[in-house]
């Protein structure tokens, strides 16, 4: 059955950030685009994030969070909420969006089929040859991905909703950067485009000029731009993610702008002239 489907259907998985979820109408305007992805035929697999409805929810009970190299460490009182906010929250929103639209969704986490097995993550942190190596709590990376259930969903035409919660081999819950939990399950499904939507209109050489605009860059320029500080701040988890995408299978990967819902339209054309992509 995984066979037929991804030969059947090629394979779209998208990267739906908070930032593009800034309105209900941008929502609305975002999911119809990508329902319409789905009426040309392609299988479509969504993994959400929600960074500013996890920070209203920790602030509003007054838990202090803060990033390391785009990832929020996280207490296990923290993760509470965490999984509140993505799963209890914005899942909810995007399964009903969807589904007014016309399309059924299922929504998801790591955990429903055991589609990901996460492990805790280290950031390691390399100072002149010492490697530091710290723990951000409940913070995980993807171990093992089992795809049968969204092989399943993809069959049966719905739209698999995924919130990037998984827990371990042992049931404790991990939360995960949600760029990298897409990117990984794009590359184990040989997805034909991962498409990450975030706040710009792609990679940039100079972020305060549009015109600096990367159309399409290799592996090896990306962590050139990287070194040279080209690439900053969440920019980094976001073409690490694509990284892992084409070396693990997916065709190629695309960063377009998720507050121009138009562009979504363009992601499968091969010749498509929108946002910044990656290649092997
Ligand atoms: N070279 C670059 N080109 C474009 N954006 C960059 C670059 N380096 C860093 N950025 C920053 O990365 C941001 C996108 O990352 P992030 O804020 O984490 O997005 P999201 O919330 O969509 O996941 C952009 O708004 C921009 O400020
Ligand atoms: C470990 C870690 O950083 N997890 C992220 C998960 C949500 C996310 O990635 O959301 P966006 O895609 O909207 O940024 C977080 O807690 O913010």
């Amino acid at each position: 059955m995984e066979e037929k489907n991804s030969k059947s259907k090629p394979i779209i998985v998208i990267k739906y950030g908070g930032n593009a979820m800034v309105s209900e109408n941008l929502q609305r305007a975002v999911l119809k685009n990508i329902c319409t992805l789905k009426s040309q035929g392609f299988a479509v697999v969504i993994v959400h994030g929600g960074g500013p409805f996890i920070q209203e929810i920790l602030d509003q009970v007054d838990i202090k969070s803060e990033f390391i190299h785009g990832h929020r460490k996280t207490t296990p009182e923290a993760l509470r909420y965490v999984e509140m906010a993505l799963k209890g929250r914005v899942n909810g929103e995007v399964v009903n969006i969807i589904n007014s639209l016309g399309q059924t969704a299922v929504g998801l986490s790591g955990r429903d089929g055991k589609i990901i097995t996460a492990k805790r993550y280290y950031h390691e942190h390399n100072d002149n040859g010492n490697i530091t190596r710290m723990d951000l709590g409940q913070v995980g990376e993807v171990s093992q991905i089992n795809p049968r259930l969204i092989y399943l969903l993809l069959e049966q035409d719905y739209i698999p909703v995924i919130t990037c919660i998984a827990p371990d081999k042992d049931g404790n819950s991990y939360n995960i950067n949600a760029d990298l939990f897409a990117g990984s399950l794009a590359g184990h499904l040989n997805a034909r485009v991962f498409g990450v939507l975030t706040d710009v209109d792609g990679l940039m050489k100079d972020i305060n000029n549009p015109d600096s605009l990367i159309r399409e860059i290799s592996l090896q320029n990306i962590k050139q731009f990287i070194d040279e500080g080209v690439i900053k701040g969440g920019m980094i988890p976001k073409t690490e993610a694509c990284r892992l995408a084409v070396e693990r299978g997916a065709s190629r990967a695309t960063i377009i702008n998720g507050k121009k819902p138009e562009q979504i339209l363009s992601l499968m054309d091969e010749n498509q002239s929108i946002g910044t992509t990656i290649k092997l």
